[in-house]
């Protein structure tokens, strides 16, 4: 076993390299050269990758892909997707293509409100407690001017600090709920300066509270940190059209189509193990905007899934209807995403995501981002209770399968026209292959 080693991330990027080479790899040589092949050959751009995160060694591409086609509010847009996973571009992109012609997507968002809490211990007279919050509401404020009054420029800042009494949970727990305007920003770091700057106010002013007794001037704050679950930060993207307008598909009748669409929303409402995997479809075009947005994404899934549960079991979050002859489908999701700060200015493909969005605020972005998760869910969907899944993602997958069995440009091209006509699995590219070498 390789033994711990101290002072690593003092080392040099090439030390780093060395040590892991060495000690966790089979072939040494071999595993440097592949790490450097990965770096940027811009020196500069190199530098800026190395200092995003630590102990860096190399940069982990992922494909950058284009959904075009995009109608959103009348605007049309050709959406950047980072994501490894074959299909997922080319449903977006048919989805998109679908609905180009049947007025597009209509999105809108009803609410930017982000939230934060000092989570805090009491042990005393509740009615005081109250009293004591109130009377800081002014110095919360006073005592943040410095950081609030940029954002305040903007149409941003401290919206609300709330006591909650959380007693009956947890023995002595109470907190400050409190809420934000970040404006373009995604907040974290804004949030989470205001929240413990409120922290050190609330236990200053507890010590020296002439109306709290011994026991209550020992108010002590556990921990200070913004929520990641936003639920007043609302997006909704919705499709709509008259059921006729929607096609005769792999059989069925414009009618039966949009009947199994609505069906299978109903079952991934009714049971959980099918919401999962419904919303991880959702997920895909999500996760792949956030991606090369530079937003974080595990901010957005662990906001998204907590709002998928939050009628008491997991859930659809993409909603489907047949009313007077018109066929609506829609999502609404929690979204706390920037389009400045964090890396928006600084990845440059992250720029080049946002130069082709056209450069939107963050309520824009908001409703780019939750478009590409219903288009990819009904995309995901139509396969689902038309084909079936197999057929179209494996026909994206070839490439992948083809690339593992070493094949030749010659080989690709003669296999993906022999699949334009059979069905792919991987036998039967194995199979197919085998017999074109011999
Ligand atoms: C895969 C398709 C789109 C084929 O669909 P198709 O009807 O065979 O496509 P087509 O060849 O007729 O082309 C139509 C359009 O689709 C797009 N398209 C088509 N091919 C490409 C391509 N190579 N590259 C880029 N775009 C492509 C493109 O927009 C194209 O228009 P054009 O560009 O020609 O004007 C369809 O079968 C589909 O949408 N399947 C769903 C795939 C999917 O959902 N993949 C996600 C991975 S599976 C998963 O993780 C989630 C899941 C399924 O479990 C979720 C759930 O259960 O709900
Ligand atoms: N639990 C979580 O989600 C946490 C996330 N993070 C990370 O925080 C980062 C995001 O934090 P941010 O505070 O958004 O980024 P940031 O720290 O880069 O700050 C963005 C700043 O941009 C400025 N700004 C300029 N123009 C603006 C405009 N039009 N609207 C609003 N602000 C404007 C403001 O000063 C704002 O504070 C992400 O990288 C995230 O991964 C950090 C801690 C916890």
């Amino acid at each position: 076993m390789t033994a711990p080693i101290e002072g690593f991330s003092k080392l040099s990027k090439e030390a780093k390299i060395d040590w892991i080479a060495k000690n966790y790899t089979a072939k040494p040589e071999a595993a440097k050269e592949l790490l450097k092949k990965y770096w940027n050959s811009d020196t500069r751009v190199q530098k800026l990758h190395d200092e995003f995160i630590e102990n860096t060694i190399s940069n982990y591409y992922l494909p950058f892909g284009i959904a075009p086609n995009f109608l959103i509010n009348n605007k049309l847009y050709a959406i950047p997707m980072a994501i490894e996973e074959s299909s997922v571009v080319a449903a977006a992109s048919r989805a998109a293509k679908f609905w180009l012609s049947r007025g597009g997507f209509q999105a809108s968002v009803s609410g930017t409100e982000k939230v934060g809490q000092v989570h805090f211990k009491y042990n005393g007279d509740k009615e005081k407690l109250g009293r004591f919050i109130a009377s800081l509401q002014p110095v919360f404020l006073s005592e943040t001017t410095e950081l609030t009054a940029k954002m305040e420029k903007r149409g941003g800042g401290i919206k609300q600090i709330e006591l909650k009494d959380k007693s009956s949970d947890l023995a002595n727990y109470f907190q400050l709920h409190c809420t934000f305007e970040t404006v373009d920003a995604m907040g974290a770091n804004f949030i989470n300066s205001c929240l413990e700057q409120f922290a050190a106010i609330l236990e200053r002013e507890a010590r020296n509270n002439s109306e709290f007794d011994e026991n209550e001037r020992q108010l002590e704050v556990v921990m200070s940190i913004l929520s990641n679950y936003v639920p007043d930060c609302l997006v909704k993207a919705k499709v709509s059209c008259p059921i006729s307008e929607l096609n005769e598909d792999k059989g069925l009748s414009p009618e039966e189509f949009a009947e199994k669409m609505v069906q299978a929303v109903a079952i991934a409402k009714a049971e959980p193990f099918r919401a999962v995997t419904h919303n991880k479809g959702i997920m895909n075009g999500i996760d792949a905007v956030v991606l090369a947005t530079g937003n974080d994404f595990r901010a957005v899934e662990a906001g998204i899934h907590a709002y998928a549960a939050s009628e008491g079991r997991y859930s659809s979050l993409t909603h489907a209807e047949i009313k007077d002859d018109i066929f609506s489908f829609w999502i609404e999701i929690p979204l706390a995403v920037g389009t400045v700060g964090g890396l928006t200015s600084l990845h440059p493909l992250v720029k080049l995501a946002l130069e082709i969005l056209q450069n939107p605020n963050a309520k824009e972005l908001m409703q780019i981002i939750a478009v590409a998760g219903l288009a990819q869910n009904f995309a995901a969907l139509r396969s689902l209770v038309t084909t079936g899944i197999q057929q179209g993602h494996m026909k994206m997958h070839l490439l992948n399968m083809l690339n593992k069995l070493g094949a030749s440009e010659e080989e690709k091209v003669a296999l993906i026209h022999h699949f334009k006509t059979h069905t792919v699995t991987h036998s039967a590219v194995e199979e197919a292959i085998h017999n074109l070498r011999k």
